[in-house]
């Protein structure tokens, strides 16, 4: 599959002139931002108080339009879609051809409702276009139901993370809990994160099976729904399925019978097979599964104490859990389900835990290769689940220099698979490495399940309320290597492999960066060195984005 964004100057109607040009690097000061205006465009026109601002206006509102923009990462994306070139300085390496696509939840306001949490946001897809040095971006909204609803009615549709419309009446409200067990109110705002299946289908996805949305990569274009053809049924599954070549690997948690099913689909088809089941250890219900980490033969299956709560699925107002429920005394667990045969060859209890994102895992063999157990690291919070309602927009906008951040780490499971009832949970490194904060993370795809060395992530320069550097971690040596700008909120540091590269860490390293001025670059950094070589100011600030992935030029 090609990816390109159609690029021509004439589409780019009052673009600063560098930014039509089709040399890079060639003067790129914007002089005063402006949000350019894509003919082809439509304003929202639906939010915030800077919406229906000229941006150099001098009015009463400015201070607080100034303050509005220096937030750009937590306020609401102002247009539909926009695409151009963008100015580089320094340099893109040659060999960088393809696509970065990034998604997240980049509209939090709808007619004058504003979302509170994060994850609530309407999905806005970001794509940075490389080719031959140049690099062209894009972003539009995911035409989700949820979306075109809430945009046609100027309300909210459908039940969100932390987000329930209100009901006229009781007996709406009746229908909606009706709706809610069929699953007809849920969302399907593709808001988390985007895949490339190995068949080169394009798939947004979130937390709920129905927002599986199949995108075009060369212009990001919303194709439809993937509609899953088996009938596993279910509501909800991981967030981040492992996407491979040959397979895409997920778990369904059972939300009725407490456990998880791991299904695998394979590529060309949209059918999931079950490779096998875990029953829950604790309960009352299976624990939170945003992720999950895989080896080269086993899919392992966290059991975390942070379990979905059909209560609070039913309340209209958020609590600081959310749809979730701490249930310390239920403990927590890994399970180790063998690929091949569905079969469970490890299940221990651990160390109670937090996490959104495993980083990855290996086997650990003995001196005869008969694997002895296995290695799964993942960004752990200390097991504290206070960053999930950290993670509110009032919370991320009203920073007061405060560090208010919670410590997180690198936290390093160790699964035996001598029969012992329990396994370790240790730091990786030292926390002080990386100032405590650690998520957002990725590795080189080609160490996927295997013995590795770097992982990249946001970690925290304190004090500071959001994760707010960019981290490379050596995992043999214990350090890390930090990367900061003052003020700014980088997104996920994503790994691409140069290709033909043997080693680990040679590639780049890509993240989009809201600066403290309210502006936003695209960042390419030397894996190896962990330097900057380029930077391509957008037109305008972005809102933060979460996960991204790479569509090569082929
Ligand atoms: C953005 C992100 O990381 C997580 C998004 C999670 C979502 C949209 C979860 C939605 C849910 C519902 C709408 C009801 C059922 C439970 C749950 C999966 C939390
Ligand atoms: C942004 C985030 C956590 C930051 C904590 O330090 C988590 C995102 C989770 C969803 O993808
Ligand atoms: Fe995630």
């Amino acid at each position: 599959m090609t990816s390109s964004f159609p690029f021509s100057p004439t589409r780019n109607y009052g673009l600063p002139s560098c930014m039509v040009s089709n040399h890079a690097s060639d003067g790129c000061s914007f002089g005063q931002p402006s949000f350019p205006k894509n003919k082809k465009s439509r304003e929202l026109n639906i939010v915030s108080v800077a919406t229906d601002l000229p941006m150099v206006v001098q009015s009463p509102l400015w201070k607080e339009v100034a303050q509005e923009r220096k937030l750009a990462a937590w306020t609401s994306i102002q247009q539909e879609r926009w695409e151009g070139e963008l100015c580089v300085n320094g340099e893109i390496p040659q060999w960088l051809n393809g696509t970065y696509l990034r998604n997240g939840p980049g509209l939090w306001d709808i007619g004058d409702y504003n979302f509170r949490h994060l994850f609530d946001g309407y999905a806005t897809l970001v794509g940075l276009h490389f080719q031959n040095g140049h690099l062209m971006m894009g972003h539009r909204q995911i035409e989700s139901d949820a979306y075109k609803a809430a945009r046609k009615s100027n309300k909210l549709c459908y039940r969100e993370f932390s987000e329930v419309p209100k009901h006229d009446n009781f007996l709406a409200y009746i229908g909606d809990l009706a709706n809610l067990f069929s699953g007809a109110s849920l969302t399907d705002n593709a808001n988390t994160g985007v895949v490339q299946l190995g068949d080169g289908r394009v798939v947004c996805l979130t937390e709920t099976i129905k927002g599986s949305i199949v995108i075009d990569p060369s212009n990001l274009d919303t194709l439809g729904k993937f509609e899953y053809s088996d009938s596993l049924g279910g509501l909800v599954h991981s967030a981040h399925p492992i996407v491979t070549q040959s397979e895409f690997l997920t778990l369904l948690p059972d939300l009725l019978n407490p456990g998880y099913l791991v299904a695998r689909m394979e590529p060309g088809t949209n059918e999931r097979k079950v490779i096998g089941r875990v029953d829950c250890r604790g309960g009352p219900s299976p624990g939170w599964v945003h992720s999950f980490p895989v080896t080269e033969h086993y899919v392992i299956v966290p059991e975390m104490p942070l379990r979905y709560c059909a209560q609070n699925l039913l309340r209209a107002e958020p609590t600081p859990l959310y749809k979730f429920e701490w249930h310390p005394e239920s403990k927590a667990f890994m399970h180790v389900m063998c690929k091949a045969s569905g079969k469970l060859v490890a299940s221990v209890e651990v160390p109670l835990f937090v996490t959104f994102h495993f980083i990855n895992a290996y086997e650990e063999t003995d001196e005869d290769g008969r694997v002895i157990g296995v290695v799964a690291d993942c960004c752990e919070h200390n097991a504290d689940t206070t960053i999930l309602d950290n993670l509110r927009l009032q919370n991320l906008r009203s920073w007061s220099g405060e560090d208010v951040l919670p410590d997180a780490r690198v936290g390093r499971f160790k699964i035996p698979f001598d029969g012992s009832s329990n396994g370790e949970l240790v730091e990786a490194l030292n926390p002080d490495e990386h100032g405590r904060g650690m998520d957002m993370c990725s590795i080189n795809p080609a160490y996927l399940g295997k013995k590795y060395r770097y992982a990249y992530a946001c970690g925290a320069q304190r004090p500071c309320n959001f994760p707010n550097t960019l981290t490379k971690i050596d995992l043999e040596k214990k350090k890390a290597k930090n990367w900061y700008d003052e003020g700014a909120v980088p997104s996920e540091p994503f790994f691409v492999a140069r290709p033909g590269a043997t080693k680990e860490d040679d590639g780049v390293v890509i993240s989009m960066i809201s600066d403290k001025n309210g502006e936003g670059y695209a960042l390419i950094l030397d894996a190896s060195t962990f330097e900057e070589i380029a930077r391509a100011k957008f037109p305008y600030g972005l809102p933060y984005g979460l996960h991204g992935c790479w569509v090569p030029k082929c």
